[in-house]
């Protein structure tokens, strides 16, 4: 872990390997971050997200996947973040603590979604009650407005925000809305803030209206290449960037007509990298064989700009 370190670039929305019986399988993870740092040049990781069925899993599972993230990240990986929302405040606030206790790089949080904040206030105060738990380390709102149905708008959550939560650090901007990310960059002007794009698909755009980085699910197979746009984009050989864009999109756009999701991303990662992820807990239920066998095929056709 590197403290003091900017968070920007690519961040993994970790997938939670699980055994066929559905217990999660804390052994894989050593070699999980190996992968991800040896082939994918990808070292930063999002730990307990929507990728990783966070609001799947029991707190106790949980706070193992941190421990286990953080132990096996010592000295390979610069920033470990962990997703501490819930729908109950004190047990936010317990993965808070527990997060701040075993020295993450950081916590976030998504707006609770059954009982759901109906404006910026009552929002902010939920957050405020978990960020002051970990007052020694970022703080950063995860905004996945698909999801949990909570539309507050970020460009209005940040007003004044840095005064209610002094360890505000930033946004992981799930969103398509390009427009409000814009507005939300326009007024950070002294750069205090961070803006971590989340839906990979439209990155470069993002990029374009200068995004930090990037958390997203596809960074765990696709991150070599993802990396190379943001290497192209960084110098300004925009046509490049735009190719990686282009390929990338081609991938999704294809996987995602045939219905792609968290249980697809682990059937996905677990024939390119060769780590068994196992399957998704209930609600969700595997890929199937067809998904796969496509989706492998297409992969596979894709031609990358650097002969890969
Ligand atoms: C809705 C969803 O799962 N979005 C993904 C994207 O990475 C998404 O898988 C990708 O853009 C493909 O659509 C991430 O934003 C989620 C994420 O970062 C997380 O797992 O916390």
């Amino acid at each position: 872990m590197t403290p003091g370190k900017k968070l920007e670039g690519l961040v993994a929305a970790t997938i939670t390997p699980m055994t066929p019986d559905g217990q999660i399988n804390l052994p894989m993870i050593r070699q999980y971050v190996d992968y991800l740092v040896n082939e994918q040049n990808v070292k930063n990781v999002f730990v307990n997200g929507t990728t990783g069925e966070g609001l799947s899993l029991s707190i106790q599972e949980r706070k193992q996947l941190a421990e286990e993230w953080m132990c096996q990240g010592k000295d390979k990986l610069d920033h470990v973040i962990i997703h501490v929302g819930a729908l109950s405040l004190p047990e936010c606030q317990e993965l808070a603590r527990h997060a701040a206790a075993i020295g993450a790089g950081g916590i976030a949080v998504i707006a609770p979604f059954f009982f759901k904040p109906t404006n910026k206030d009552e929002l902010v105060a939920f957050l405020q009650k978990v960020a002051s738990e970990a007052p020694e380390i970022p703080f950063y709102y995860y905004h996945i407005p698909s999801l949990t149905g909570v539309k507050i708008r970020v460009e209005e959550l940040l007003d004044g925000i840095k005064a209610q939560i002094p360890t505000f650090q930033g946004v992981k901007f799930s969103d398509m809305d390009l427009l409000d990310l814009a507005q939300c960059i326009n007024k950070n002007e002294m750069g205090q803030f961070e803006f971590l794009y989340g839906v990979d698909e439209q990155l470069l755009g993002a990029l374009a209206l200068g995004a930090n980085g990037a958390v997203g699910s596809t960074y765990n197979y696709l991150g070599r290449q993802t990396n190379l746009m943001l290497q192209a984009f960084a110098k300004a050989d925009l046509a490049l960037a735009q190719k990686y864009q282009f390929l990338t999109g081609e991938f999704l756009n294809f996987v995602i007509k045939l219905g792609f999701g968290v249980a697809q991303t682990k059937a996905v990662m677990t024939f390119v990298s060769g780590i068994p992820m196992g399957p998704p807990r209930l609600p969700l239920v595997g890929a199937s064989s067809e998904f796969i066998v496509k989706a492998k095929a297409k992969l596979d056709s894709i031609v990358w700009p650097d002969g890969d």
